[in-house]
């Protein structure tokens, strides 16, 4: 390719993630992304009271406290984890052909100061990739609102386009496979569990296409051209694949949804529900999977591998070990580079 040509722009999103674990950033941080309204959908007083007055005051010191349990010289899991799987994918993508960016939805490093880096390299196409393997509105619909709320201020818009969800993608499967097998090489279990991070089951509803989805197993049981944007539908289409890909035994694998905020319905089972049921069944030796993360986080971390891990040893569970997540395993970096190359 002749060096004058212009270059494909790529733009790897995350979350986001406070910049230190002080009580002040975390809630700055929680402020920023509870104030989305499309990750908090109600109209703009109510959710600016439960933000400002009720959940940013009383949790930021609880979330900063869980912060600094997995804070290491890097600083947050989530950040390095995708600083080294954007290093990773420079080293494997064509140089002269593309420019690669990492940002947060949230916080830092910022979306808007990675696509002024796109743009500095005179870009003619931009793909974003948000880092998040099932669609939902919370996640992948902000980054686009973020990436064209930007762009919206743009002379020249060059071309832009969203992966929406990779659930399918072979290599994010084989990469699943690979860093559960280097567990199951080590031990045996009795049950295979996939806890994914949960929704309101009204986000669910509103993005139903005719009134599909009703959140039972008739809808979300199956992946149709009819709820194929449907979160809780491409989380149990997620694990089906996975349990195929790695042959896990069927009558030994739950699905079920994590880390839920407030007192609305989330999207059930709920994780907490699920460890009770399977202790109460004598259920001894757990393996848990989280695939709706590629980066190991606060949820992973904290959450699935303490204090989930806790309760079911508090109710007579013996082994509860968590899959590492994707991080920058190698498999993953070539399942990146396809979905930018397959989209270029
Ligand atoms: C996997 C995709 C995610 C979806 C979908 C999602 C929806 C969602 N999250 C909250 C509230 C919180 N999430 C928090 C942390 C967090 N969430 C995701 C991913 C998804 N969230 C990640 C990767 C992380 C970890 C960030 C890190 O720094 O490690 C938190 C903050 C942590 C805490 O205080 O417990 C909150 C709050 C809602 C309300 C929601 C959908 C509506
Ligand atoms: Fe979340
Ligand atoms: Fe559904």
């Amino acid at each position: 390719m002749s060096k004058n040509k212009a270059k494909t722009g790529v733009l790897l999103v995350n979350l986001g993630t406070p910049d230190s674990t002080a009580t002040g950033d975390v809630r700055k941080y929680l402020r920023e992304f509870l104030m989305d309204w499309r990750v908090i959908d109600f109209p703009f007083i109510p959710r600016w009271m439960l933000v400002n007055l009720i959940i940013a005051p009383f949790r930021a010191p609880k979330s900063a406290k869980e912060y600094r349990k997995l804070w290491t010289e890097r600083g947050s899991p989530l950040l390095f984890h995708t600083e080294d799987l954007r290093d990773k994918l420079v080293k494997k993508l064509d140089p002269e052909k593309y420019v690669v960016e990492m940002a947060m939805r949230y916080q830092t490093p910022s979306i808007e100061n990675g696509l002024k880096n796109l743009n500095k390299a005179n870009v003619k196409k931009i793909i974003v990739l948000p880092l998040f393997p099932q669609y939902a509105s919370a996640t992948n619909g902000s980054v686009a609102d973020k990436v064209m709320e930007i762009a919206k201020e743009w002379q020249i818009v060059p071309s832009i386009s969203f992966v929406n969800n990779f659930v399918e993608h072979p290599l994010f499967l084989q990469a699943w496979a690979e860093v559960g097998k280097e567990m199951m090489d080590k031990a045996e279990y009795d049950m295979f569990l996939f806890s994914y991070h949960g929704l309101p089951e009204r986000q669910i509803r509103k993005g139903s296409v005719e009134g599909y989805c009703q959140l039972s197993d008739k809808c979300c049981g199956n992946y149709t051209k009819k709820n194929q944007f449907c979160y809780r539908g491409q989380c149990f289409h997620t694990t089906r694949l996975l349990v195929e890909k790695m042959q896990l035994p069927a009558d030994k694998v739950m699905t079920c949804f994590q880390s839920r905020l407030g007192n609305d319905p989330w999207i059930k089972p709920y994780t907490e529900d699920v460890i009770k049921e399977l202790a109460a069944k004598g259920i001894k030796k757990v393996l848990v999977f989280s695939p709706a993360f590629v980066a190991d986080c606060l949820e992973t971390i904290v959450e699935v591998g303490e204090e989930y891990k806790e309760k079911f040893e508090e109710l007579g569970g013996e082994e509860w070990e968590l899959v590492p997540s994707l991080n920058s395993n190698d498999t993953w970096v070539d399942c990146v580079a396809d979905l930018v190359e397959s989209n270029t």
